[in-house]
């Protein structure tokens, strides 16, 4: 059965009137962003789901492989429409059913949901007399009311007669860009590109940070961020992401600071320059991929001196999962595979041996006090790159020279 549309169930709908109505228009605007490249999409959206029409198998099979993906959609359903009329009914129901007359022994039951309270038979009358027309005709199908194989689900609305026999489950979450605009802090881990995709599931558009530490750290390690920030894209936004060059600041920290809490003034430096790039962008908060008890910059002390430096939200998605959780959804969001290629990232190579756990917050604030860092911060806003994802570069590579 070719189907010419798609019907859309919508997510994590609020139920109040405004929020409905943004929550549908941002789907919609970012399902004709995601499906760029088979433009233009008819949607039709309504209160509690949304159509898109289909013309040819092509357009079909890409819709129903990248649809799950994107953010706000809890399920979608190949459907046929019809008018009233049992006949024409019938005819449409063998039709869609044609397709799983190969497919061996399949339990199924019909299911009908009748919101056309003038249709002549009632629901039970309509769900028996389908079911003893279809069934005899196909020998394979066996009737289960509870945990059928699948179901032909037959709704008679106002506007016509609608039919499904296919329901997939969607991702789930909100429409990125319900929720603002984040400031994510990738790094080349395992850990940070996940705390993006859970943000954005929570319907947040992201902009991306990374610092970068040349000679330290190499061009394969600021490409791994660039793969990262790219593979983020897939979930039907566009990112930017602000490359930082770091070697400045973190040479200053190393001289002003004792070795076992320069990690702590490491992570002080990333922030309040990370705050910057956010104000600019107007982000609303920050993200990051920490996770309690990880390492020692991640204890309660540690993240206390961290946020110190700041007032804006710090949102850490990752807070209390486990790094077999967190390897989990980075196999299942294809991160993974590009997150553990062995390219050092900058804050490895400056790792002391013994880092503090619980930091005082005086101490660092004491020893930091001696230099000037405001200027190596703006220095440092100054001179970032920006990189447009998907997209191509949109400034030359600065760091050329410096590898
Ligand atoms: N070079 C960097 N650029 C941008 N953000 C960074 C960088 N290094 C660390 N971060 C941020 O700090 C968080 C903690 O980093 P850390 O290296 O301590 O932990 P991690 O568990 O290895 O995290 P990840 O797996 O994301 O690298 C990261 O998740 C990321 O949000």
């Amino acid at each position: 059965m070719i189907f010419k549309e798609i019907l859309v169930r919508y997510g994590e709908l609020s139920t109040k009137g405004r929020n409905k109505k943004d929550f549908i228009s941002r789907l919609r605007d970012n399902v004709r962003y995601s499906f760029n490249d088979i433009a233009p999409l008819k949607i039709r959206a309504e209160r509690d789901r949304m159509f898109i029409e289909v013309e040819n198998k092509e357009k079909f099979d890409v819709l129903m492989d990248r649809l799950p993906h994107v953010f706000g959609i809890q399920s979608i359903s190949p459907v046929a429409s019809c008018e009233k009329d049992l006949d024409v009914m019938k005819a449409l129901a063998f039709e869609i059913l044609e397709d799983y007359r190969e497919k061996g022994d399949l339990t199924f039951k019909v299911e009908v949901h009748r919101t056309d309270k003038t249709f002549p038979l009632n629901t039970h009358e309509l769900q028996r007399e389908m079911g003893a027309t279809i069934l005899p005709n196909f020998p394979n199908f066996k009737v289960q009311v509870k945990n059928p194989d699948f179901a032909l689900r037959i709704e008679v609305r106002e506007d016509a007669i609608y039919m499904m026999a296919q329901v997939i489950q969607g991702a789930g979450g909100m429409p990125i860009g319900s929720n603002g605009r984040s400031l994510l802090m990738l790094s080349g881990g395992i850990d940070s590109p996940v705390a993006g995709y859970l943000m954005m599931k929570r319907g947040v558009r992201l902009d991306a940070i990374h610092f970068f530490s040349p000679p330290y750290t190499s061009d394969n390690a600021l490409q791994k961020v660039k793969e990262l920030a790219n593979e983020l894209t897939k979930f039907g936004a566009n990112i930017r992401l602000h490359v930082i060059p770091f070697t400045e600041l973190q040479v200053a920290v190393k001289d002003a600071v004792p070795d076992n809490m320069s990690m702590t003034s490491t992570r002080r430096m990333m922030m309040k320059v990370a705050d910057k790039v956010r104000e600019e962008v107007g982000a609303l908060g920050i993200v990051t991929g920490e996770s309690l008890g990880q390492v020692a910059s991640q204890t309660l002390e540690s993240l206390t001196a961290i946020n110190d430096v700041t007032n804006t939200p710090i949102l850490r998605p990752l807070i209390s999962a486990d790094k077999n959780d967190i390897i989990k959804i980075a196999k299942d969001i294809g991160t993974y595979e590009t997150s553990i290629q062995p390219f050092e990232d900058c804050c490895t190579i400056f790792t002391p041996s013994s880092p503090k756990t619980k930091p005082k917050l005086e101490k660092v604030q004491r020893f930091e006090s001696f230099t000037e860092f405001d200027e190596l911060i703006d220095r440092a806003v100054k001179n970032r790159e920006v990189y447009q994802f998907p997209q191509k570069e949109v400034k030359e590579d600065k760091f050329a020279d410096l590898l």
